[in-house]
């Protein structure tokens, strides 16, 4: 069923209670990002976003919202049900637009998970997150109309306003273990990134070393992939940052459910 990316009117009690969250998927898969890269982990993502990046890999999370309310214990019961698993990956859309994300990571806590959270950076949330994987959205992610994968660039105003929170982003910084991770499209993103990474570094009491910072190459296939991942990894090695592979896509391309 569609999901209400805005507020809009609730279609059902649950949702009308502000109780669970919306779900587009639940999957067992490595993870294919960061730090953790290569750790088996489940992945819970919720449907809905505050911003509308060109390149959304979960485009049924975004541009167009899909997914069925689901309270937490019906999400719990899934996770667990992949006894393999100690690792948690919170995604969405953006996960953190939802209150009840809080109560979610609250309960994998308990229940001991370690649980990694990726997020925008733009809305900041108190709740036990041991790895915030923030990727902060850079100028060559705003849908302009040329560039639009729905409309003729209505949205290209608002994600422009919305897609840096330096309040958000440094609180997030100063209370969790943070990965800066940067889609890249071209070099011409460096100046952004390193004009960026300095800010964070004069908003926060936190050191954010080169290394927390994470170049990751744009592309949701191996072949978008194949014209991009040499020259993200050279500019990891000039800049001094990190490389970060897309492992799902190397193992995968963009099968469902990886
Ligand atoms: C779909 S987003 C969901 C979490 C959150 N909304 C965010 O953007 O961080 C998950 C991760 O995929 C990245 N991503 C999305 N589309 C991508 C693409 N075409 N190429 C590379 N990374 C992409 C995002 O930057 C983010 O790190
Ligand atoms: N395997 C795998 N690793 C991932 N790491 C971050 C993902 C995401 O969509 O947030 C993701 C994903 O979709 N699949
Ligand atoms: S912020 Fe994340 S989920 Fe939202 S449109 Fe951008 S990549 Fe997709
Ligand atoms: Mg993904």
């Amino acid at each position: 069923m569609p999901v209400a990316s805005d507020v809009e009117e609730p279609t059902t009690d649950a949702e009308a209670a502000g109780e669970g969250l919306p779900i587009n998927e639940v999957f067992y898969s490595l993870q294919g990002e960061g730090t953790l890269a290569g750790v088996p982990s489940v992945f819970v993502r919720t449907s809905g976003c505050n911003l509308r990046c060109w390149f959304c890999d979960s485009y049924h999370t975004s541009w167009e919202p899909t997914g069925a309310w689901r309270d937490v214990d019906s999400i719990i019961e899934e996770v667990q049900s992949h006894e393999q698993a100690n690792h948690v990956v919170l995604t969405g859309g953006e996960p953190l637009i939802h209150e009840e994300s809080v109560e979610l990571l609250e309960r994998l806590d308990a229940e001991g998970y370690h649980t990694t959270v990726e997020t925008n950076g733009t809305i900041y949330r108190d709740a036990p997150i041991d790895l915030a994987s923030i990727s902060p959205k850079l100028a060559s992610s705003t849908p302009t109309p040329d560039r639009d994968p729905k409309g003729e660039g209505e949205w290209e105003e608002k994600h422009e306003q919305n897609r840096i929170d330096m309040d958000a982003l440094s609180q997030m910084v100063d209370d969790y273990e943070t990965q800066l991770k940067f889609v890249v499209t071209d070099e011409s993103d460096l100046p952004e990134i390193t004009d960026l990474v300095g800010r964070v570094r004069a908003a926060t009491a936190t050191t954010v070393a080169d290394d927390d910072v994470l170049l990751m190459p744009e592309g949701m296939t191996r072949e978008q992939l194949d014209g991009t991942r040499s020259e993200v990894a050279q500019l990891a090695m000039e800049y001094g940052y990190r490389y970060t592979p897309r492992l799902h896509v190397d193992l995968w391309n963009d099968a469902p459910g990886t």
